[in-house]
């Protein structure tokens, strides 16, 4: 494809903005923003400085659309022979690889200079570890050749929410590395309950994901253990850690439990799509309001309705005993 036949493909300079604006997979963008925007919501106690949020939320932004852009230069041939990614920039060929790479890399490094001058070091290597990790471990090493492919690469993923961390407070405490084991341990259920509608896909173009290696009953019932892991683990950040109080406890819960009956569901009929779809839908939805949770938990209201719980329940308790 050379540049007149691209150039050709777009019939105004709109359209040519909208084929570098699909190469960054925007659907996706906005859950990583909302589970860095939670993160910076409980590192600073709810006190946020909204023009740090803003910055963050660009910089993470510009890091997630670099890193969507390489993977579709490095699986511009998979995406070709799948009927869901052909239509995509680059198999289609609207945008030339050798474009989509120079439009990374500025967007790599206008996300790497935002976090440096205006944030700091820390979450500017964070956001560029989460573009090499995403590129390097996930794309390039483990996703056409491990079935565990997800499992591992759901780090990069899960990446965003130590950058809001550390944009916050300049360090990585329990409590972000609690919200990061959150992120990676949703990403099987998340990911599976897809890789099950689309197992064909997967399979024709030799991608080892979990349902076309090991089947529809194996995946289901790994999808059932992780959600069982990661809806008590929601609960961490209460107790042992304390950065959130009941009201986040009771969205937890209620969330969690909708979610468990969701993958059992898929678990006793594995081969039903709708079911697995109902899951990822529900596993977008999950995320968005668990961490939606969190922010509200923290609001000074909230933290008010908390204490006062707390004193009555202190009070009852003394004169029962
Ligand atoms: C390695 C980890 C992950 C993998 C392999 C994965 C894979 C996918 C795939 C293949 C899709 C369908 C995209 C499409 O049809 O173009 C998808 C959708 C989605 N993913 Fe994930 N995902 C991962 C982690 C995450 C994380 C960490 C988040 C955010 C916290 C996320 C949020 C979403 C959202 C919001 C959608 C729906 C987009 C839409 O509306 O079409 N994913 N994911
Ligand atoms: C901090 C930072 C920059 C983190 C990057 C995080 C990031 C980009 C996570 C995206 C995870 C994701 C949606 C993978 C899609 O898998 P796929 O590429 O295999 O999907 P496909 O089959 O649709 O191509």
């Amino acid at each position: 494809m050379t540049v007149t036949n691209a150039t050709r493909l777009h019939n105004n300079f709109l359209q040519v903005i909208k084929s570098y604006y699909q190469l960054t997979k925007p659907r996706i963008i906005p859950l990583l923003l909302i589970t860095t925007a939670a993160a910076m919501w409980i590192a600073s106690q709810g006190r946020i400085d909204s023009f740090l949020l803003c910055l963050t939320l660009l910089g993470g932004t510009l890091a997630a659309a670099s890193a969507q852009t390489l993977n579709c230069i490095y699986d511009q041939d998979i995406d070709y022979t799948m009927l869901r990614t052909r239509a995509r920039p680059i198999p289609s060929g609207r945008v030339q690889p050798r474009h989509a790479l120079i439009f990374a890399i500025i967007l790599a490094s206008l996300s790497f200079t935002l976090f440096s001058l205006f944030v700091n070091l820390l979450s500017a290597f964070l956001a560029l570890s989460g573009i090499v990790f995403y590129m390097l471990i996930y794309t390039h090493w483990l996703k056409r050749h491990s079935s565990q492919n997800i499992v591992i690469g759901g780090a990069a993923g899960a990446i965003p929410t130590l950058v809001g961390w550390a944009a916050v407070t300049g360090d990585l405490s329990w409590t972000a590395w609690a919200l990061f084991a959150l992120v990676f341990l949703w990403t099987p259920p998340h990911f599976w309950a897809l890789a099950l509608m689309i197992k064909d896909d997967y399979a024709q173009v030799n991608i080892p994901m979990m349902p076309v290696v090991e089947g529809e009953e194996s995946t289901s019932q790994q999808i059932w253990w992780y959600t069982l892991i990661v809806v008590p683990f929601s609960l961490v950040l209460v107790y042992p850690l304390g950065s959130l109080g009941i009201i986040y406890m009771a969205i937890a819960l209620y969330l969690g439990i909708t979610f468990l009956v969701k993958a059992w569901s898929v678990k006793q009929q594995p081969f039903d799509k709708d079911k697995a779809r109902s899951l990822f839908k529900y596993s977008i939805l999950y995320m968005m309001l668990l961490c939606t949770g969190m922010v509200i938990d923290t609001l000074p209201i909230s933290r008010h309705l908390t204490a006062l719980v707390s004193s009555q329940w202190t009070h009852l308790v003394s004169l029962i005993f």
